[in-house]
């Protein structure tokens, strides 16, 4: 089952090691997952114990750790799993860590925005980043919770308070919306979705997310404008018809730990120096006026090694461009000002 399980997820993208590149091979890593007892959390934690590039494994939650570890301790893969509960417990979960991802938060229920979220997410998000400046500056951080657009700002703050700010280490976990592309544009254009590639830029919420299907790969002649325009509304509304559908009950948490495990291993190949892995994340950027722009990014031994351009644009997205600067704009200052008025 496991083998099974461990070679469709090799098969679906690299999320495991190819062969030759055992975990006999693979460095000491700890990665900590903050949120663990979540929904996001849980699936999280049992896709990150199936990584063999994880060596310790850290579960911290405010409530519901210690069963959430004792559980995934059991799956007979190589990393070690513990449990920890209550902000006591933070520092020993976060110490030694070279990758802490953050799904801590609330979610969203029908007819809420991703922004109506920033009250409660703000405060988690801005605490947890003070003790990840404290107990392990040199960490990549990897940040699920909402709103992405603002609380990667937030932490970016908090690390330029601590002095500890790193820019090449802070990502908006932005991998759901490719994974949501390359499935719609897969069934849209009748290809395999394993071999297809699509580049998602901006933001995460709304108009901000910008799937590039001009650069979608394998190229599909079969799409007409309105087939593009609609996959992208698709993608740009993909949170949101998890969240109706599930009507009071959350948000996306399986297809999301999916996303987020596939870019925590990204994260950990290119720490451990394995060349050419790119992949699309919110961080600061220069290739717009905007201070922070998911694109594609090259991740290597220090975090993101290249912050890649945006390629041709077609004009549809030329103009999806402009018009999402604005909000993207006001959600990132958002964020600072919190950041730096609390
Ligand atoms: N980036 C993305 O693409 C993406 C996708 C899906 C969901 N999300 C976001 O992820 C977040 C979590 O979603 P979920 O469905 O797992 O929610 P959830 O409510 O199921 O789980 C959140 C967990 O965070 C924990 N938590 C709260 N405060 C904490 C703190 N101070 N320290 C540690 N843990 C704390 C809660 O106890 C809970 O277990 C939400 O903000 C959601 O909007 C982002
Ligand atoms: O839509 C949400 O609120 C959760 C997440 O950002 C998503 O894209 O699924």
């Amino acid at each position: 089952m496991l083998r099974s399980i461990q070679s469709s997820l090799r098969r679906s993208k690299n999320l495991l090691p190819r062969r030759g590149y055992s975990s006999d091979s693979a460095p000491e890593r700890k990665v900590a997952v903050l949120g663990a007892a979540g929904g996001i959390g849980q699936p999280l934690a049992l896709l990150m114990k199936l990584n063999p590039l994880v060596s310790n494994l850290a579960l911290y939650d405010i409530a519901g750790t210690p069963g959430v570890a004792a559980d995934v301790s059991h799956v007979n893969t190589r990393s070690e799993v513990a449990g920890y509960m209550g902000e006591d417990q933070l520092v020993k979960a976060l110490e030694g860590c070279d990758v802490v991802i953050i799904p801590a938060g609330v979610p969203r229920k029908p007819g809420m925005t991703r922004d109506d979220l920033f009250n409660i997410n703000a405060g988690i998000v801005k605490s947890l980043c003070t003790a990840i400046a404290k107990y392990c500056p040199h960490a990549l951080v990897n940040m699920i919770s909402n709103p992405v657009n603002s609380t990667v700002p937030i932490a970016a703050e908090v690390f330029k308070k601590a002095g500890t700010y790193d820019e090449k280490k802070l990502f908006g976990v932005t991998m759901l919306d490719v994974v949501r592309a390359k499935t719609f544009y897969a069934g849209k254009a009748n290809v395999p979705v394993e071999g297809v590639n699509v580049p998602v830029v901006g933001g995460h919420a709304g108009i901000t997310i910008l799937p590039l299907f001009s650069q979608a790969t394998p190229k599909a002649n079969n799409l007409s404008d309105e087939d593009i325009t609609a996959l992208t509304k698709r993608t740009q509304d993909g949170g949101t018809e998890v969240v109706e559908a599930k009507a009071g009950k959350g948000s996306a948490t399986l297809s999301m730990a999916y996303a987020g495990a596939m870019f925590a291993d990204a994260c950990l190949k290119g720490l451990n120096g394995v060349p050419d892995v790119v992949e699309c994340s919110f961080v600061q950027s220069s290739i717009t006026e905007l201070p922070f722009f998911a694109s594609k990014v090259r991740l290597g031994k220090n975090g993101v090694e290249e912050v890649l351009g945006l390629g041709p644009l077609s004009d549809y997205e030329k103009q999806g461009l402009e018009s999402l600067k604005p909000e993207l704009k006001s959600s990132i200052e958002k964020g600072i000002k919190f950041a730096n008025q609390s």
